[in-house]
């Protein structure tokens, strides 16, 4: 898949998205990325990119005309339509169901807002949604996008190994995940888990299932709410809890 990606900080995002899976699947051919700046496409020996808000009060918006033509030249430079995402605190919260959804799309342009924002008749013109990835303030979209380049990035067919492709499709039940320990057996900050020793591959993944129930209902009951449960799911979460009750 292409990914374009709009943002005053073309390298932040290019940084990002070369480590890693992330940088392998480029590497790959299984992304490519392209990052614009609309700071190229704004007029005057400033480039001015920014102005004062109407109505007054702090802070400086991005203009329309410079993103305007950026966006141009993006969709100029593939025919393949782009579906525009804008980052935004207004957009709707990332989930992985979303992150299927835009792995599957064959071209993503990633628009990144700075100062306050972008003027919102660029917004109404040119994007097709808006996604916010939590609610805190941050200084521009860029980490937003540069976490939907890596989420989309790792689901390309190809992007993980067998391993790898088979602990993300764990994940993609929903629950959190298991403890997981390694070398040595014995350490001062504790011992592992006898059950992961045992060889007993049965025990083990029930082991694994009930730890991942029990987390989920204890660190994110919203995760589990309108799911319903199967009876061998609700028996492992009882034991779970009556065990750390006592
Ligand atoms: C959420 C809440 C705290 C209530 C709030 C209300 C109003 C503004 C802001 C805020 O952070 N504005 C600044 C900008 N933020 C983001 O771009 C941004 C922030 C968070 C998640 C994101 N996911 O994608 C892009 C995201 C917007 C323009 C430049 C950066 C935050």
């Amino acid at each position: 898949m292409r990914i374009d990606v709009v943002s005053l900080f073309p390298d932040f995002i290019e940084r990002c998205a070369g480590f890693g899976v992330t940088g392998r699947a480029r590497e790959r051919g299984l992304v490519s990325l392209h990052a614009w700046n609309p700071r190229d496409y704004a007029e005057g020996n400033y480039r001015k990119v920014d102005d004062r808000t109407f109505g007054g009060g702090p802070g400086m918006v991005m203009l329309v005309e410079p993103l305007r033509r950026c966006l141009a030249a993006m969709r100029r430079a593939d025919p393949q339509p782009a579906h525009v995402v804008h980052l935004s605190p207004q957009g709707r919260r990332l989930d992985q169901r979303k992150v299927r959804e835009l792995a599957a799309r064959p071209r993503l342009a990633l628009l990144c807002g700075r100062y306050e924002g972008v003027d919102e008749r660029l917004v109404q013109a040119e994007v097709d949604e808006e996604l916010s990835i939590g609610d805190y303030v941050l200084s521009g979209g860029e980490l937003a996008a540069a976490v939907v380049v890596d989420a989309v990035a790792r689901l390309q067919d190809g992007a993980l190994n067998d391993a790898a492709s088979a602990a993300q499709d764990s994940f993609e039940d929903g629950l959190l995940d298991c403890p997981h320990y390694s070398h040595p057996v014995e350490h001062p900050y504790g011992t592992v888990p006898e059950v992961l020793r045992s060889g007993n591959h049965a025990a083990i993944a029930r082991w694994r299932r009930q730890q991942a129930l029990g987390r989920t209902w204890e660190r994110r009951p919203d995760l589990l709410a309108g799911r319903d449960l199967s009876r061998q799911d609700a028996a492992l979460l009882e034991a779970y809890l009556r065990g750390r009750d006592g």
